[in-house]
């Protein structure tokens, strides 16, 4: 009886502690479950990629099936701001269970208030007739007055990845006229080259391009990148194999591989008269999922990332490497031997970038 009373007695005086105790971790419990808001502007949202894109993100392709986000819808032509503003009222109709608001503007302080993902698709396609010099001209500033906004108004962390042709040069702009951004956040893709050159490597093997892993783009997004397949490898029954060993034939892999992965943007914009959006909106979430997560253990992508001398690049130039993520961090695989005729391409390639770099400064002297 004397036992009852007190076990009695002491769950009177621990039960408020146990009930305390009960509240904290059935609140920690829903923390766990609702992550943290993240924002993602889209610069040139009206246009092809974007209106591809936006659903993606909002579905959660690019930032996995749990994560909250808010898009930031951004396009600077007067005559798009209804259109901007019709697409903001579509995502809004399609009730995207992850997508918590959608700003769509034309003012880019607005657009760049505090996000941490921007997504830059906003710029000048080249029409016929037009000099590339002329198109690198105007996005070069473009991107010098975007950069600014961004390094202003998003967060310190912000991911940048720059789409807009000339996309590694533009990424060099955002680098330098946004410099409280660190540079290891600036990236421009090159992740469709990437999967194009799966494709057309599991194409000649009759394998699924999912079978087929690093392969490099090394270099350029323009028709000078180099897809390097020397230590490319892929899956058969028995285990992996190197394709270049299984493909055969070096004159191939040469001339007929190398070309049409150099042009395929551009049999694509000839056949739909657009450019790449569907495929270019798909690995441009690829792109982002690796670097926020990490890519797959044994394997690697190619991503247009800050040159830290790496390969014998140049310094500084924004380039495309051989790239591992883990947990938002990400590291230029290194060691790789390079051949002879790999090294030649590399050189023109980074060449050419060097050449963009210079003509990008001097426009930007002029202003
Ligand atoms: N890196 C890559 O792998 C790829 C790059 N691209 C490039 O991505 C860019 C976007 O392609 P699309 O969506 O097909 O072009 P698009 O012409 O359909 O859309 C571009 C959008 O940018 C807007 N824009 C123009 N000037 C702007 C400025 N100052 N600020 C903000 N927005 C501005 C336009 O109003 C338009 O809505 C192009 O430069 C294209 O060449 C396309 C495919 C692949
Ligand atoms: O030329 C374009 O606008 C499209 C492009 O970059 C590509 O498909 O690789």
């Amino acid at each position: 009886m004397e036992y009852l009373e007190l076990l009695l007695k002491g769950l009177i005086v621990l039960f408020p502690f146990a009930f305390h105790w009960m509240l904290i971790t059935y609140k920690w419990s829903f923390r766990k479950i609702e992550k943290e808001l993240i924002k993602v502007l889209v610069t040139g949202a009206a246009g092809q990629i974007g209106y591809a894109i936006l659903p993606m993100i909002a579905r959660g392709v690019m930032l996995g099936p749990n994560q909250p986000v808010t898009l930031h819808l951004f396009d600077n032509i007067k005559q798009v701001d209804e259109a901007l503003n019709g697409i903001k009222m579509e995502l809004i109709d399609a009730a995207f269970p992850l997508l918590k608001g959608v700003i769509a503007t034309t003012d880019i302080v607005e657009a760049c208030k505090d996000v941490n993902i921007a997504v830059m698709l906003g710029g000048l396609l080249r029409k016929e007739g037009m000099e590339r010099m002329d198109m690198m001209s105007k996005n070069m500033s473009i991107y010098m007055a975007q950069a600014l906004a961004l390094g202003k108004h998003a967060t310190a962390d912000c991911k940048v990845l720059v789409f807009a042709k000339p996309s590694n040069t533009n990424a060099l702009i955002l680098k330098e006229f946004a410099p409280s951004i660190p540079e290891k956040n600036i990236r421009c893709l090159t992740r469709l080259d990437y999967n194009r050159a799966l494709n057309q490597i599991a194409k000649r093997l009759k394998v699924h391009a999912s079978d087929v892993k690093n392969i490099i783009i090394w270099g350029n997004h323009s028709s000078t990148h180099h897809p390097d397949v020397n230590h490319a490898t892929f899956t058969t029954k028995n285990g992996e194999r190197l394709v270049r060993e299984h493909v055969a034939s070096d004159h191939w892999l040469k001339t007929e591989f190398i070309n049409t992965v150099q042009h395929r943007g551009l049999a694509i914009n000839k056949a739909r008269k657009a450019s790449s959006a569907l495929s270019a909106a798909s690995v441009a979430c690829d792109h982002i999922c690796d670097w926020v997560f990490r890519t797959p253990k044994g394997m690697w992508v190619s991503m247009g990332v800050c040159s830290d001398g790496s390969y014998g690049i140049k310094l500084g130039l924004i380039y495309s490497f051989p790239i591992k993520c883990e947990n938002g961090k990400w590291s230029i695989v290194q060691g790789l031997k390079i051949d002879e005729f790999s090294r030649a391409k590399m050189e023109a390639t980074a060449k050419e970038l060097i050449e963009e770099a210079s003509f990008a400064k001097s426009c930007l002297n002029e202003q």
